[in-house]
């Protein structure tokens, strides 16, 4: 287990929202790994803070946040620590995001098309990009010098002498780094131009080539022709030929082609990034691509709206993807659809995935491992197996018989209460107050994570090697079986 590779770790991650009434404590020490490959579920009640963690790793928190503490690291950099521009390189990119509303993430005035095939065309300046690899480090150099720079500004622990003589001194590393990210610059654009003039010469002399080539041809063909007999099966072969092989729509198609390929070297074109457009739209299931992409939101369906977003999310070939409650918004059978969509897609692509939700059937269908998430905290967490056969947490007891059944889809009883107030959040266990099994010392302490196997940790008193050996209710174990059985019959996990 331990050898799997971690694509994402967040550790002790607490964000708060300004509001009028106070700081809303909405995620308060979470901890969590993402492995290769693997469908993690993250699971609760409305409110529980499931989105705003993941909106963390993407760097979309709304303008009150405060991210109080915590880091999220992803290829050996703190996400939290990037500046804004390299940020926004890794979300998007390596990361995508699908949200539960496919009408509100989609654009309703521009075609679809555009819509997807716009990061692509966006992000894909080649020949600028390449220039910038080439001065990066010294670029990184001056940055740096200058958040030191604010950082000395910022310190109080320095005397005003000692402060004045660092900031001398990091200012002078400012102008000289300044002076050798100019030169760098410099020498990157005249490097690349360089390379780009022999590109352009090759460009032109192949388009030169095709059309002497295809004038050559067309003349020598045309010759034929008048030297043979009309209506001989000769001719109607010659004809034949300079129709299909020497129209004028192949010749600009050709010079068409021949020019894509140069301009490719430079930037992402709109014709390969049509292309890509309609492969990918194909493979969410989206027929007849070539006439979709130029429709407008509304002329789709609530679910191939989802599929379009996840075309768009698939154009950046991520290596994460960020459901958050993707199917919620959606009819029940297209639900259904759209959750095979997704394990199809992170079968395909290996891909690594959060999968947010409130509903357990849809996490016993996809997830290979689950955290159970309350009142801004983890409160258990395991695989599949641990969490969803063998839960812990009184917490995810309650979420369970509160699931509505597979069978009857009646619901065996909702759970009492509700959530705590994230402005004043409770001192002890934060479920206490909504627990039957509530102890003397849930209402004043929290618990720590308890270990209960190598892959399974829940946060509850109850696994206090003092506390009394409680049992999992009957109703819940009852209810664990049938769902076991209904999951084998669906041929799901
Ligand atoms: N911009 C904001 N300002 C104030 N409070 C916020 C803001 N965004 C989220 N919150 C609060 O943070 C807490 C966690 O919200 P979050 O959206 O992460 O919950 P969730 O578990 O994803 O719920 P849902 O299933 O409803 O999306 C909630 O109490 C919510 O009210």
């Amino acid at each position: 287990m331990n050898k799997k590779e971690v694509v994402i770790q967040v550790k002790d991650l607490s964000v708060s929202f300004r509001t009028n009434a106070g700081m809303v404590q909405a995620v308060r020490g979470v901890s969590y790994e993402l492995y290769k490959g693997e469908t993690l579920a993250i699971v609760g009640e409305s409110g529980s803070g499931k989105s705003v963690t993941s909106r963390s790793i993407m760097g979309i928190l709304a303008g009150n946040a405060v991210v109080n503490h915590g880091e999220i690291h992803y290829e050996g950099r703190d996400l939290l620590k990037l500046p804004e521009e390299e940020f926004h390189k890794i979300r998007g990119r390596k990361i995508g995001m699908i949200f539960q509303d496919p009408t509100s993430a989609l654009n309703p005035i521009m075609r679809v098309g555009k819509q997807i095939t716009e990061a692509m065309i966006l992000n894909g300046k080649r020949k600028e990009n390449k220039i910038k690899e080439l001065y990066n480090a010294e670029e990184v150099a001056y940055t740096n010098a200058i958040l030191r720079l604010n950082e000395i500004k910022a310190d109080a622990s320095f005397d005003k002498a000692t402060k004045k003589a660092e900031i001398a001194k990091i200012k002078a590393v400012i102008s000289e780094t300044k002076v050798k990210l100019i030169e760098a610059k410099k020498k990157a654009k005249e490097t690349i131009e360089e390379e780009y003039v022999q590109y352009k010469e090759q460009y032109l002399k192949e388009k030169e080539l095709y059309i002497s080539t295809f004038k050559n041809g067309k003349a020598e063909l045309q010759a034929k022709l008048a030297a043979s007999q009309k209506g001989t099966p000769q001719y109607i072969e010659i004809l034949k030929q300079l129709r299909n092989e020497y129209s004028t729509a192949r010749y600009r198609r050709e010079l068409f082609l021949i020019k894509d390929a140069y301009l490719r070297k430079i930037k992402v074109t709109h014709y390969e990034a049509k292309l890509e457009a309609y492969k990918i739209m194909k493979e969410v299931g989206i027929p007849e691509p070539e006439k979709r992409f130029k429709m407008y939101p509304f002329q789709f369906s609530g679910g191939m709206k989802q599929r379009i977003v996840i075309a768009i999310a698939l154009m950046a070939q991520p290596e994460i993807l960020i459901c958050d409650e993707p199917t919620t918004a959606l009819d029940v059978t297209i639900q259904a659809q759209i959750l095979e969509l997704i394990k199809d897609i992170k079968k395909r692509r290996n891909l690594s995935v959060v999968f947010i939700t409130h509903n357990l059937g849809v996490v016993a269908n996809i997830a290979d491992r689950v955290a159970v998430m309350y009142a801004g905290k983890i409160v258990e967490y395991g695989t599949l197996d641990d969490v969803f056969y063998d839960p812990k947490h009184p917490y995810t007891w309650a979420l369970m018989s509160s699931m509505p059944d597979i069978n009857s889809k009646d619901k065996l009883q909702t759970i009492p209460g509700t959530p705590p107030n994230m402005l004043f959040p409770p001192k002890g266990d934060a479920f206490a107050q909504r627990n039957k099994y509530a102890m003397a010392i849930d209402f004043e302490e929290q618990p720590p994570m308890f270990k209960v196997s190598e892959t399974h940790y829940a946060a509850t008193w109850l696994l206090h090697p003092d506390a009394p050996k409680l049992e999992m209710p009957d109703v819940i174990k009852e209810r664990i079986v049938a769902m076991k059985e209904e999951i084998k019959r669906l041929g799901g996990k």
